[in-house]
């Protein structure tokens, strides 16, 4: 007998093209799917998921971006942003209606959109759609967008009096540690924050975080944001989704197996950062009188100058021999959950933090940008299962505070509360907990037909 097949509605995602938001908007994909939807994952021309077998079941569409090679190389990664949402809009409407004219309005279930790819929620209002914006940072960073204004917080900025006091009703957040960021000029930041503030426009908005870390940031969101708020999080526990855009480099885990339990600082700055020559000479150093073995992923482009591997002295290349491991890219969930792998030193971003939270594993805090001093900050004053690097780097702090993590006894006391925050992670995505009971929420609201 013929099996009678069971029509799926589909779901479109539109993720931002960098890996820190590609990487959530995937496994919420991952995660919907299991749960009966058809996903189609629309992209810009730059910086593309693959259809790997990962994602065999996923259709994926390309849209033209229309950037020139200029605009591609001089823009900021804010301005750069900023332009991609003037000119998708109208290739997304129209790859919208061709879907449409394909199997019919009552199909396509909602069109979930990074909150950055802003664009897609004015499509898919003209198409009667409904929309949902994914916020890839944690709650406290969204309720800091919606809080602060921008324009007068960055004008006190500008005292520097100011920077250490903390912030009116965000404590521990000092004025130092909001979300500004070096990638483009004070015009761009305040357009596409406030942009991404039109979040209340969308019918509902989901969050990679869960009610354990930050039930009062929560608690605040849903009361003011005026829309329904899911906090489905750490995604990357709910469904494993890998779309790494960079080929990963996975002889570090066979470096890795032959290094002691909870031995080795893994050090990464995730997909965007840029480090001074001189901060990685001081880290270099820092990290040589720790004496402890060390895995560093140094991404082609992550140090300013070329010529960083010549600068480095010949006893630390000597080091790196003999203690220490270097790749391009690694397979950074693989290599947190390794037995030697006792800390991490991060540039905090929202994905790295909870990949380290979710694994049990310390981290040394070195923030550079945006959302990262609020996760340094909450890692260090809340979670107290990170220790912050402030100022200036130099080779003492490294030492000492890379021996803080993995030596003293204050190292282990961070580790058992980041293996209590795991545990905690875990519940809450398993059948029951707060983040899987949202995602059956959500997807029942999907069912509802006044979902708009
Ligand atoms: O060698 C590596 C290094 C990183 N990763 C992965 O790359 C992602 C990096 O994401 P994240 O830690 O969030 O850093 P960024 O790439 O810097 O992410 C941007 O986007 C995040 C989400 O909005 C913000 O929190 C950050 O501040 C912003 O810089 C993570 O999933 C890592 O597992 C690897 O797989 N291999």
């Amino acid at each position: 007998m013929e099996e009678k097949q069971v029509k799926r509605r589909r779901i479109v995602l539109v993720p931002v093209p960098a890996q820190g938001h590609v990487t959530p908007i995937m496994q919420l994909g991952k995660a919907l799917h299991l749960k009966g939807f058809s996903i189609i994952v629309v992209q810009t021309q730059y910086n593309r998921v693959s259809s790997s077998k990962d994602f065999s079941d996923f259709h994926f569409l390309t849209i033209p971006g229309s950037l020139t090679d200029s605009d591609l190389k001089n823009l900021g990664a804010l301005p750069f942003m900023l332009k991609l949402n003037q000119v998708c809009e109208a290739s997304f409407k129209h790859c919208l209606s061709q879907l449409l004219q394909e199997q019919g309005d009552d199909d396509i279930a909602c069109v979930i959109y990074d909150e950055y790819m802003y664009f897609s929620q004015s499509a898919a209002m003209e198409f009667q759609l409904p929309s949902t914006a994914l916020s890839a940072t944690a709650f406290v960073c969204r309720s800091v967008l919606s809080k602060v204004n921008a324009e007068s917080f960055l004008i006190d900025m500008k005292d520097p009096e100011t920077q250490d006091k903390v912030f009116p009703g965000l404590d521990p957040l000092r004025y130092k540690d909001l979300p500004t960021s070096a990638f483009g000029p004070l015009e761009s930041i305040l357009k596409l924050y406030s942009n991404a503030v039109n979040i209340r426009t969308a019918s509902a908005v989901i969050i990679n975080s869960a009610s354990c870390l930050e039930s009062s940031s929560l608690a605040w969101l849903q009361r003011e944001l005026q829309v329904p708020v899911y906090p489905l999080g750490p995604l990357h526990i709910a469904a494993s989704a890998p779309s790494s855009l960079i080929e990963e480099d996975r002889s570090c885990i066979e470096w890795l197996d032959k290094q002691k339990p909870s031995s080795v600082l893994y050090i990464s700055l995730g997909s965007l950062a840029l480090m001074q020559i001189k901060d990685m000479l001081e880290m270099a150093w820092g990290l040589s009188n720790s004496n402890q073995p060390f895995l560093w992923v140094i991404r082609p482009g992550s140090v300013a100058g070329s010529e960083w591997r010549e600068s480095l002295p010949e006893e630390f290349n000597k080091l790196v021999s003999e203690r220490g491991y270097i790749v391009k890219w690694a397979p950074q969930m693989e290599g947190l959950s390794h037995p030697a792998v006792g800390g991490f030193w991060s540039h905090c971003g929202w994905n790295s933090t909870l990949e380290s939270i979710g694994e049990g594993v310390p981290m040394i805090c070195r923030p550079f940008t945006g959302d990262q001093r609020v996760n340094a900050r909450y890692l260090e004053s809340v979670w107290r299962s990170g220790v912050q690097l402030e100022g200036e780097l130099d080779k003492g702090t490294v030492e000492s505070s890379v021996k803080r993590l993995t030596v003293d006894e204050e190292g282990a006391d961070m580790r058992k509360r980041a293996i209590d925050l795991k545990e905690k992670l875990e519940a809450s995505v398993r059948s029951g907990g707060s983040s899987s009971s949202s995602l059956e929420d959500f997807v029942n609201s999907l069912k509802m037909k006044n979902f708009m």
